[in-house]
């Protein structure tokens, strides 16, 4: 089955039926903006313990047919982030910032519009595909409940059949058979094909993953993302990937975020990204990847761990475990601001133009020792 659109060239120009659609004038798309851009974004919780500002001034934007990779340790504002973006913050408060899907302010957008546009033009895959899935109902219906719920008018009969095009396209074997079947009737990674399946089922115009992959084995990993990866070309959406794992960013990305401490720290074409990153804290994550051209005595751990976000130093968070820049005084007391590092990619490090070579002479350390 192939998730066509009605109008192959353009995401945004669909039928009345949508919930949701692009700015048309005369039928030409008057705007064509990023399908979701987050611009600012500020997220704090309070905490018995202090004010925990998860998120710091985040801006980043994905436009349709790309695939953004969001990184960093855990903790650093990844999920936050998208969870803010898309109103499902639960205890959270946002401070301040903007966010527009596809031209519309999504924060100041009616509840009720807003849940119209999640699960159809928005869809979500999370870690768990366990939390997605209700164990009490059917894995087919569960998948046509997610098309009759946007498009009530659909007959349960083609629901049917649709949701088991659906559960074919996504992998899972005698789809007719299986449609019956309950979640715990199937592996966590076929747990995940469903839940992919209903992510694509009214072919959205973004899908946010949060690791998807994390919670199945290796070999099981590389279906999926190649599967998300084929449902991006079929449905044209914007992807944006939440990983911790390189591995999982060089597969699927086009964009990358690195995320520190609440803040987008570098910015960057995937090659660029791992041919020459221009922030040592991104140079830092590089180094902990295994490689296969490379001995395990190579790899070199990023020193100490993320700050507590409830008290942040006021330079650069970055700098107590900086290798590069540590104990200068700028570090210490200016917080450096996102810049363009290059004309691809931004980096906020007040000493951008000594990381390639600070990178580099350290590998050749590194290597020579080995
Ligand atoms: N309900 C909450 N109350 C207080 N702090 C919270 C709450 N939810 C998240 N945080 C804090 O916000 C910060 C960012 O969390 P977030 O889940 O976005 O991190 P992440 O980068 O996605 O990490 P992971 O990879 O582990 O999911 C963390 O330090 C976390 O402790």
């Amino acid at each position: 089955m192939r998730l066509s659109r009605e109008t192959p060239t353009f995401v945004g120009t669909r039928g009345p039926r949508r919930s949701w659609s692009w700015p048309i004038e005369n039928g030409v798309v008057v705007a064509v903006a990023p399908v979701l851009d987050i611009s600012d974004l500020t997220v704090e919780f309070d905490t018995p313990e202090g004010t925990v500002r998860a998120v710091d001034h985040v801006s980043y934007s994905v436009d349709a047919g790309e695939t953004l990779a969001v990184v960093g340790e855990t903790g650093c504002g990844k999920s936050v982030t998208v969870l803010a973006a898309l109103g499902l913050l639960g205890a959270g408060r946002i401070v301040s910032g903007a966010v527009t899907f596809g031209g519309a302010d999504l924060l100041d957008m009616p509840a009720k519009k807003r849940r119209r546009l999640l699960g159809h033009d928005l869809t979500m895959v999370f870690q768990n595909p366990m939390t997605a899935l209700n164990p009490v109902m059917t894995v087919g219906r569960q998948v046509a409940e997610t098309l009759l719920v946007h498009e009530p008018k659909m007959s349960r009969g083609t629901a049917r059949d649709r949701a088991i095009e659906l559960l074919a396209m996504v992998g899972v074997p005698q789809p007719d058979v299986r449609y019956n079947q309950y979640p715990h009737e199937f592996s966590g990674g076929m747990c995940q094909r469903v839940v992919i399946a209903m992510a694509i089922a009214n072919k959205p115009r973004l899908i946010v993953a949060d690791e998807p992959t994390t919670a199945v084995d290796v070999t099981i990993q590389a279906q999926l993302l190649d599967l998300l990866r084929v449902a991006r070309e079929e449905t044209g959406a914007a992807v944006v990937m939440i990983t911790h794992d390189l591995g999982v960013v060089a597969e699927v990305a086009e964009r990358v975020a690195v995320m520190y401490a609440g803040r987008v720290v570098e910015m960057a074409p995937v090659e660029q990204i791992f041919r020459s990153p221009r922030h040592p804290y991104t140079v830092g994550l590089l180094s902990c990847l295994p490689r296969l051209d490379r001995d395990v005595s190579e790899l070199i751990p990023i020193p100490g761990a993320p700050p507590d976000l409830r008290d942040v130093a006021r330079g650069c968070p970055f700098e107590p475990r900086c290798e590069m820049s540590a104990a200068r005084s700028a570090c210490q007391n200016t917080r450096p601001p996102l810049m363009p590092a290059d004309p691809n990619s931004v980096s906020a490090c007040h000493f951008v133009d000594e990381v390639e070579s600070w990178a580099r002479a350290r590998r050749g350390n590194v290597e020579e020792a080995a």
